[in-house]
């Protein structure tokens, strides 16, 4: 078993972190790249597993196509290869082929895409086997299990013969990810219009302008040093997030105004965003269905903090990279709190039930680079273990260097007693 012990730090935590960039602007910006020929200039690409996996895949002459666990990576290129007629088996992680993708295949065979099953119905691996253009260019989509599904036929919509009309039925989640994508796309000259009144969008059929295109730094990533800024015990602490804007196509950029309770104060430079401590409410209440990564980010925190937090919109975290609910509820005891599910599937809490200083706690992490990230931040209270470290390459594999700016950071091999 490897894993990385954290020593709390002794005095105030100041540093500057570079940051990832944002694998979700990066996945977008190399589809879109790719349906011009690769012509646009991407900068800042996200070193990322799920964007290097994006790369790679879109260079291989491979039929097959292995996503490993990048849920973005598997939606977005079955809609890539599927209308540009490329013949593919896609497949992933076992993990990945639980994670359902009918809805899309679904749509994609309603634009004309020949589409199979290798195992389960509504799940990786697929056959791609061609694409004859239908005049159907109307699709009903449900809007309520992955936003990654909508992305993945509008990206490719401008090159179909009569373009795109999506009527989104249900709950919508994960909107600003759809915003995100129209932006993109919007900005490499498609013309797509959103009506969230009636829930509908529409692309016309037009082709792509290749354009430079620089990423912007990961907000999901920056959420981990939020938790590490409010936590931190010395009030002094501060932290400088490099690449961040006031103005992001990013949802999870919600974070600032979600630590505001939390004890973080966000201040804009022209490099990025400065992190400082302010007073701590007792209580908060978040819906995460429209920034569903941070919830993991904001549990910990909160339940670190003492502060009780209820939450709502985070039914779509049991079908990410594990059940992220099952998962924090096993790891949150592990620090002294737990998450109640107050209303089925609807309405949570998470509470602090012990205030006590458990020496190096040892966090599982369930092939989920999120659960070692949103855990790494107690480490400003208290001693912490966190198994499978290396999970954090999916979307940010300088995670542990950056951590290591300010605490100490000690690898474990397998093996070692990691509770010593
Ligand atoms: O489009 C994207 O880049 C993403 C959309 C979200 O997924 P869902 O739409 O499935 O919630 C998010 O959880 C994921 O990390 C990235
Ligand atoms: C859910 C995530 O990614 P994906 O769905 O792209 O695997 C994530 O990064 O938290």
């Amino acid at each position: 078993m490897n894993a990385v012990k954290l020593t709390p730090p002794t005095g105030p935590v100041r540093a500057t972190i570079p940051l990832a960039s944002s694998k979700s602007e990066s996945n977008r910006a190399l589809i879109i790249d790719a349906l011009t020929n690769f012509r646009c200039d991407l900068q800042n690409l996200s070193t990322a597993r799920d964007t290097q996996t994006m790369i790679r895949l879109l260079q291989s002459g491979d039929p097959v196509a292995d996503v490993l666990d990048a849920g973005t990576t598997m939606r977005f290129l079955t809609a890539y290869f599927a209308v540009t007629g490329q013949q593919k088996t896609m497949t992933g992680t076992p993990r990945m082929c639980e994670r359902p993708i009918g809805i899309l295949v679904d749509a994609l065979r309603t634009l004309g895409a020949d589409i199979t099953y290798l195992k389960n119905e509504g799940y990786p691996p697929l056959q791609l086997n061609g694409f004859s253009p239908s005049a159907e260019a109307n699709v009903r989509i449900r809007g309520d299990v992955s936003s990654q599904y909508i992305s993945a036929l509008l990206m490719i919509a401008p090159t179909l013969p009569n373009g795109l009309t999506l009527e989104l039925t249900g709950a919508i989640g994960s909107q600003p990810y759809i915003d995100m994508t129209l932006e993109q796309m919007t900005y490499f000259g498609a013309d797509a219009t959103a009506d969230w009144i009636n829930k509908v969008i529409t692309v016309k059929p037009s082709p792509y302008t290749p354009k430079p295109y620089t990423i912007e730094s990961d907000w999901s990533g920056a959420s981990y040093w939020y938790s590490v800024a409010a936590l931190a015990q010395d009030e002094t602490s501060e932290l400088e997030l490099l690449g961040l804007k006031a103005k992001s196509l990013q949802g999870d950029s919600a974070i600032v105004d979600i630590m505001r309770p939390l004890g973080v104060e966000s201040t804009f430079t022209d490099t990025g965003v400065l992190l400082t401590k302010r007073p701590t409410e007792t209580a908060l209440a978040w819906d995460f269905t429209h920034c569903p990564d941070l919830a993991q980010t904001v549990a910990v925190a909160a339940a670190m903090k003492g502060v009780v937090l209820t939450l709502t919109g985070i039914e779509s975290l049991k079908i990410k990279e594990t059940d992220r609910v099952a998962a924090l509820q096993a790891e949150l005891q592990k620090i002294g709190a737990e998450l109640v599910e107050i209303e089925p599937n609807h309405l949570y809490e998470v509470r602090q039930v012990a205030t006590t200083n458990q020496s190096a706690a040892t966090i599982e992490t369930y092939d989920d680079h999120r659960m070692a990230m949103a855990f790494a931040p107690v480490s400003m209270r208290q001693e912490i273990v966190i198994e499978e470290p290396g999970v954090v390459a999916k979307s940010y594999p300088s995670f542990w260097d950056d951590m290591a700016r300010i605490v100490d950071v000690q690898a474990m091999q397998a093996g070692t007693n990691v509770a010593g």
